[in-house]
């Protein structure tokens, strides 16, 4: 009921202009005569291709049936319509003689070198249909090593087929089976017109499709002339040509009523691109945040407070990093054991205020003394443990004496005045490492080194190359 009233409402519309259509024609005498002898013109059109021509209630509605009524109106033609058009692409050409016109859907580049097709009546924009989730298709390009159904019985395909082999062509009997994968998600996208695509998608409520952009060459619509009638052609494009604009547009807004994104929507686009910078900066700012903290609190925990200096552990696992280094790679390295002489007098008649300051002063000296590679730690109360990668056994012992004349430099101010400033020095105790040291025995060596120093009379170091229990050699 509502598609007759439909095609009632447009036919009406079209009447009037129709009439002065007729006359405006301007149709030669043999065109004239061709209308008289030949007034019943066959036009075959497929039975299911909505909105184009499909049957309706035993009558066939479209946009190609409202065109060839309105040809009929111009031209004088009696026109038939017959649902042969399945029927004449599938059986033998001789079919096609049954139909004076039939219908044909194909780009505009191959209906011109089709000598049988009239001009176009409409054109359609071709266009891809994805799932909601898919980014907007700019161009077919970006189809390329995709799934893409298409109705393989249009005649439109097989030249977008042979034109893009790099697409994995999915080739469909009929509109629903192809929109269907997609929606099923077996398939990335169905290429098809948009006035059949859009009102296929409206009527079957497919939510989770969009049309996701479109071909950059419309399908053109026009008709196929049966063959040997160039004079029908001629009569057919003649009244073509004399539809205008408007009469188009009603046929149009008559049957195809779709919305759909031309473009990419640039202000989605643009909030997901801040929210994304957003929520990557914060991510960003966070890890830059936890990573500050975590190298604080890494040196802190391997820092000595008072000195700057390595604390014990740090100190303890670099000594276990280059045994292992030697023993792997052969990484000599030496270390020296120092120890500040008197302490407990620096303490008891100085203060801990004053003793802390000679521990700070003892330790600027050594840094300042020791090369970037060295490791120095504070091992123990007024004790500290110098490390010396790739230093030959000579080299330790010229530092050794170094830093000993050095901390021979430093004098404890006396913060009272009744004592004299006192003169601080440190006694060391000097090894190199050997491959059978654990790191045990290394400190050992070290620390008897270092007592001898000490009994020795301090102020001094005491060198033991290798050897638990070898001679003591003192320089
Ligand atoms: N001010 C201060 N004193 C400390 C610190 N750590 C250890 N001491 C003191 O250093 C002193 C070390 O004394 P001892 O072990 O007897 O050694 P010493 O007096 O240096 O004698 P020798 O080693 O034989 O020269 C003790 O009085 C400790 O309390 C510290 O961080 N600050």
């Amino acid at each position: 009921m509502e598609i007759n009233l439909k095609i009632i409402t447009v036919l009406i519309s079209f009447f009037i202009s129709s009439l002065a259509a007729a006359s405006s024609l301007k149709l030669s005498g043999n065109e004239i005569n061709y209308i008289h002898q030949n007034n019943l013109l066959k036009v075959c059109v497929s039975n299911n291709n909505k909105p184009f021509e499909s049957t309706e209630n035993g009558k066939h509605v479209g946009i190609t049936a409202d065109f060839a009524f309105l040809i009929a109106q111009q031209t004088g033609f009696n026109i038939q319509l017959a649902t042969a058009k399945e029927f004449v692409q599938q059986t033998s050409p001789n079919s096609f003689q049954q139909c004076d016109l039939s219908s044909i859907a194909n780009f505009d580049r191959v209906l011109k070198n089709n000598p049988l097709a009239t001009v176009p009546y409409l054109e359609s924009p071709l266009v891809f249909t994805t799932t909601q989730d898919k980014l907007f298709i700019n161009s077919i390009n970006e189809l390329f090593g995709k799934s893409i159904a298409i109705v393989n019985k249009f005649d439109y395909a097989q030249p977008l087929i042979l034109r893009y082999p790099k697409i994995t062509w999915i080739e469909v009997d009929e509109i629903h089976s192809g929109i269907e994968k997609v929606a099923q998600r077996e398939i990335y996208g169905y290429i098809g017109p948009l006035a059949s695509t859009g009102q296929f998608l409206q009527n079957n409520y497919y939510h989770n499709l969009k049309i996701n952009g479109e071909y950059r060459d419309n399908i053109a619509l026009a008709f196929k002339v049966k063959n040997n009638q160039p004079v029908l052609k001629q009569i057919i494009n003649k009244a073509i040509n004399n539809i205008d604009k408007e009469q188009k547009q009603a046929i149009n807004h008559a049957w195809i009523k779709v919305n759909y994104e031309h473009h990419a929507n640039y202000e989605l686009i643009l909030i997901i691109i801040l929210v994304g910078s957003a929520f990557f900066f914060g991510l960003l700012y966070r890890h830059i945040t936890l990573r500050r903290h975590a190298n604080e609190l890494k040196k802190i925990s391997q820092t000595d407070k008072l000195t700057n200096l390595f604390n014990r552990v740090k100190t303890d696992e670099a000594l276990i990093y280059h045994l292992n280094s030697f023993r792997r790679y052969g990484d000599i390295f030496s270390i020296i054991l120092l120890d500040i002489d008197d302490f407990k007098i620096i303490n008891d008649q100085y203060g801990h205020m004053v003793g802390d300051k000679a521990l700070i002063d003892v330790a600027n000296v050594l840094s300042a003394n020791c090369r970037n590679t060295d490791i120095i730690g504070r091992w123990g109360g007024e004790e500290f443990l110098i490390i010396c990668p790739h230093t030959s056994w000579q080299k330790t012992i010229q530092m050794t004496e170094k830093l000993r004349e050095n901390i021979e430099q430093i004098k404890l101010e006396n913060p009272t005045s009744k004592l004299p400033d006192h003169q601080i020095t440190a006694s060391f105790g000097v090894t190199e490492a050997q491959i059978e040291d654990t790191h045990n025995s290394l400190i050992v060596r070290a620390d008897q080194a270092l007592l001898e120093a000490k009994r020795k009379g301090k102020n001094r170091y005491v060198s033991v190359r290798s050897g638990l229990n070898s001679e003591l050699i003192t320089d």
